[in-house]
């Protein structure tokens, strides 16, 4: 396998809305909210038109990175329900091995609200539901030491049990050539678990991906090459994103690149916008494509990304990213 991805399986559940709706519902603009059971009914119920879409950060990825080409697999818990059924056929669709056994019983498959503004701004609370049962049984050593990337969600990091999920991939690729990918998903989350990450990033991780503030809050004033193999931590790769205005490559040796964004057609959503990145990058990184043109492929499938409602890879994504860079295939 090219790619391998672990994360919370999570359907989407989209709305168009305006920043007093955000307000009344009482979520942070641009964050992510874990919300339990109830209060997600409770948002469902106030939400008004929605539109469902398969979603869950490094699920967002490996798809992008499947749509693009790469031999892809997924871990992630759902319950054996309705939305656990659309979140595997969704995810198969695109070409992605995923054979995690469904729950029969207990939680129901996690969702995710989606409030989506005029700006583009993706605001999100999400009820975690069967992803919480995830669990180092669910993990194949050796389709971890037979994959060329791992990517972990950094949202893993809010469960025990996930966290022990993530050891056990960690200790496959440290007996393989395997690499250990991680994205930060969310600024919140850094600043929740930082020691967790700083430790990740120090002894296991060596592919970092994540937005300026993500890496910010996980660096603080050490700056970002501190996280590089040569200067005292663990990554070969750190991927930086800046929204519109695109990413910066560190990597080891002294190496930087700086990648321009392709400008959306139109800007409509940017939920998982930094999930295509990173899906396309690793889909450069595994085809052995160089760093700048891994990264430009991450910016152009992200600029297709936020010019539909939701995460899921666009129609006829290779051949888009082809017309902007050929070394794509
Ligand atoms: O990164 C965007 C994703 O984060 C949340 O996990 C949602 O499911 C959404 O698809």
């Amino acid at each position: 396998m090219d790619v391998l991805g672990i994360g919370n399986a999570i359907v989407d559940v989209l709305t168009q809305t305006d920043d007093d709706t955000i307000t009344a519902f009482d979520l942070p603009k641009g964050g992510m909210t874990l919300v339990d059971q109830d209060q997600a009914e409770s948002l469902y119920a106030k939400a008004g038109e929605t539109t469902e879409r398969s979603g869950g950060s490094v699920a967002n990825s490996i798809a992008i990175a499947a749509a693009l080409g790469s031999d892809a697999g997924y871990v992630g818990k759902v319950h054996d329900d309705q939305l656990g059924g659309s979140f595997t056929s969704s995810i198969r669709s695109h070409g992605v091995s995923f054979r995690t056994p469904a729950l029969t019983e207990g939680p129901s498959t996690a969702r995710c609200l989606v409030l989506v503004t005029p700006d583009g701004e993706r605001t999100m609370g999400t009820y975690l539901g069967a992803c919480t049962a995830l669990g180092p049984e669910d993990i194949d050593q050796d389709e971890v030491a037979g994959s060329a990337v791992t990517l972990i969600e950094g949202y893993l990091a809010d469960t025990e049990q996930a966290r022990a999920t993530i050891g056990k991939v960690i200790d496959a690729s440290a007996k393989s050539e395997a690499k250990v990918a991680l994205t930060l998903s969310d600024a919140g989350c850094v600043e929740r678990h930082r020691e967790y990450f700083r430790e990740l990033t120090a002894a296991n991780v060596e592919i970092l991906v994540a937005d300026e503030d993500e890496v910010a809050a996980l660096v603080g004033d050490d700056g970002i090459e501190s996280l590089l193999a040569d200067q005292g931590g663990h990554c070969e790769i750190v991927a930086v994103t800046h929204g519109a205005k695109g990413s910066t490559i560190y990597a080891v040796g002294g190496v930087r690149h700086e990648i321009e964004t392709r400008p959306a057609d139109e800007l409509v959503d940017t939920t998982g916008a930094g999930d295509a990145y990173a899906g396309g990058l690793l889909y450069g990184i595994t085809k052995g494509l160089d760093l700048d043109v891994a990264g430009r492929i991450g910016s152009v499938a992200a600029s297709h990304v936020v010019a539909q409602l939701g995460a899921q890879p666009p129609e006829n994504l290779k051949s888009k990213v082809a017309q902007d860079v050929p070394q794509a295939g």
